[in-house]
């Protein structure tokens, strides 16, 4: 049985207020009406990348963000590069914000990224580099302009007839002209569980992370599986475990591999059940953490470099696996007797 955790229900209510709908009201008309969104486009902030990448300024406080542009800076960018001004027409749209401002994104892939860069005065950085970068706030608006400009790049063509694709002006969708097929931005559901018997939790490493990072274990669903069942049948295949109770936690979009649609749960196994049984095909390790190792973990900041003494550290605060382990984390804390 699924409970919905009060973390994401307040989520959901602070987003309903004042603004929102006529937000959302705005947007739905840009997605639908390609003058009006060509003409709201020659007035709205742009998000660069080039092959994927996003473009990323330094800030005064040697953090970094997304680097916002005007579409008029682009215009005159894309002039001094002698670069043909009708690509700002391909920018995708991504979002709108709170200041009404419509958000667009442009993969300038054409033109020379150290020109760009220098135009811009800043870098394009791999999206995965970028997001142990990138703040709460800022990365999942250039994981959403990734995944949306990656999808247009790999959908040029009907998968029914071979003829070209057509987007719309937002880029919210294509059409095959021949077939009338329409096509809509894909992504893959994935389930993400933090595991706990009680008094520890469980994370695992696949030998792709980064040294010494740990996270909830996760898995594709499959075609026909609840959120559930894909849940039970991951904890089962990679660690041998079956889970007792399942609650929902929140979501979150993902962009890696490609696009993905995390929903995050808490489960629980018996304490007398803990014994793991490792799937190494899949994961190269997978340890039950206490609240103290986990809490040490949480307060590690600065990513291990190559030679320093292996510290486990977790995926970065905009993760999901982050906000499962965190909630898991307070609530032990909240459950603790002290002695
Ligand atoms: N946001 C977060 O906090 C976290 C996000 N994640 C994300 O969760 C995702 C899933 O986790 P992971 O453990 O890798 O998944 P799985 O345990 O399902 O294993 C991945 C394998 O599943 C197969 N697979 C099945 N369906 C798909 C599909 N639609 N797309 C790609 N591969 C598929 C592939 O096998 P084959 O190659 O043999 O075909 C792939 O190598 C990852 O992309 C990861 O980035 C993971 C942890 C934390
Ligand atoms: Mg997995």
């Amino acid at each position: 049985m699924l409970r919905i955790l009060s973390s994401a229900t307040k989520c959901l209510s602070a987003r309903h207020c004042s603004g929102f709908l006529s937000r959302m009201k705005f947007m739905k008309k840009l997605r639908e009406d390609d003058v009006s969104c060509a003409a709201v486009l020659q007035n709205s902030c742009v998000f660069l990348f080039h092959h994927l990448s996003p473009l990323l300024q330094r800030t005064e406080r040697e953090t970094f963000r997304p680097a916002v542009l005007f579409s008029s800076d682009v215009l005159s960018i894309l002039e001094r590069l002698g670069s043909d001004k009708s690509l700002l027409n391909e920018s995708v749209l991504i979002g709108c914000s709170e200041q009404n401002q419509p958000q667009f994104c442009l993969d300038v892939g054409k033109l020379d990224q150290a020109a760009v860069e220098k135009e811009c005065g800043g870098n394009f950085v791999n999206l995965k580099k970028s997001f142990f970068l990138l703040t709460e706030a800022d990365a999942p608006l250039v994981a959403k302009g990734q995944a949306l400009l990656r999808w247009h790049q790999t959908n040029r063509f009907c998968s029914a007839t071979g003829q070209p694709t057509h987007r719309n002006q937002a880029g919210s969708q294509r059409v095959c002209r021949s077939s009338g097929a329409v096509y809509y931005p894909k992504m893959s559901p994935v389930v993400i569980v933090l595991v706990s018997d009680g008094r520890r939790c469980l994370l695992g490493r696949q030998s792709s992370f980064p040294l010494g990072m740990y996270s909830a274990l996760a898995g594709f669903c499959e075609m026909g599986e609840t959120l559930e069942e894909a849940l039970c049948r991951e904890v089962a295949e990679e660690v041998s475990l079956e889970v007792q109770s399942i609650s929902y936690s929140s979501s979150q979009h993902w962009p890696f591999p490609q696009s993905s649609f995390m929903m995050g749960c808490h489960a629980s196994v018996s304490p007398a059940h803990t014994l793991l049984s490792i799937d190494h095909t899949e994961l190269e390790d997978a340890r039950w953490f206490t609240l103290e190792e986990i809490d040490t973990a949480l307060q590690v900041k600065t990513l291990p470099r190559r030679g320093d003494p292996l510290t486990v550290w977790l995926p970065p605060k905009h993760a999901l696996a982050n906000r499962l382990i965190a909630e898991w984390a307070m609530r032990q804390r909240g459950n603790r007797v002290e002695p």
